[in-house]
């Protein structure tokens, strides 16, 4: 089976949200790799790394990316899924849209929330070298990408839609 559509991006770029909101309007099921791992774990993702390990965390995901991605409907990725090269070689066989944001913007709508485990202490400073780091990996998995800066998360789906309609 194929996703109807993946979302990847930054912390902060609207993936759940904007994951949601067009599942919902095409009548389609969705599924976020993050809560699913809570949901099955019983722990939130912050518990994961702090109990656990990063690698321990990275693991999981791409198990239960692999997983999820065999399945249909609208599915949103962590937002650093994109770092292993096996998602990124099973992307290759899904429609798959790159929210981009900012660094401004991803900081103001993550807050100094203690639910993301990488941006603790200094969320602008590792919001930077991720997005530095992430980009190509981003770009390299994405058939559309949408910028989102200033935009509601509505607007972003319409440009989702849009941008899929010309690829
Ligand atoms: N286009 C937008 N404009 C303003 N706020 C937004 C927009 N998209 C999402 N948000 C808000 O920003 C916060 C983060 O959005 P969301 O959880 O969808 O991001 P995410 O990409 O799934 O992040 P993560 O990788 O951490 O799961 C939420 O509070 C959400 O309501
Ligand atoms: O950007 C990241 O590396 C992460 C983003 C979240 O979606 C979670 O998957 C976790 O907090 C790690
Ligand atoms: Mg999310």
């Amino acid at each position: 089976m194929t996703a109807r559509l993946v979302l990847v991006g930054a912390p902060g770029s609207g993936k759940s949200t904007v994951g949601a909101l067009l599942a919902q309007r095409w009548g389609e099921p969705f599924a976020d790799v993050d809560a699913v791992i809570e949901a099955r774990t019983g722990r939130s993702i912050a518990e994961i790394f702090a109990d656990e390990g990063e690698p321990a965390f990275r693991a999981l995901e791409e198990g239960t990316t692999a997983e999820l991605l065999d399945g249909a409907g609208v599915l949103a990725l962590g937002g650093g899924a994109v770092m292993s090269a096996a998602t990124r070689q099973a992307l290759a066989d899904h429609p798959v849209a790159w929210l981009q944001v900012s660094v401004a913007h991803a900081a103001g709508r993550v807050g100094l929330n203690e639910a993301r485990p990488l941006l603790l202490g200094n969320v602008r400073g590792r919001l930077v070298r991720l997005l530095a780091e992430r980009a190509p990996l981003y770009a390299a998995v994405a058939t559309v990408t949408v910028e989102t800066d200033g935009l509601e998360p509505v607007e972003v789906a319409d440009r989702v839609e849009e941008a899929l309609t010309r690829a």
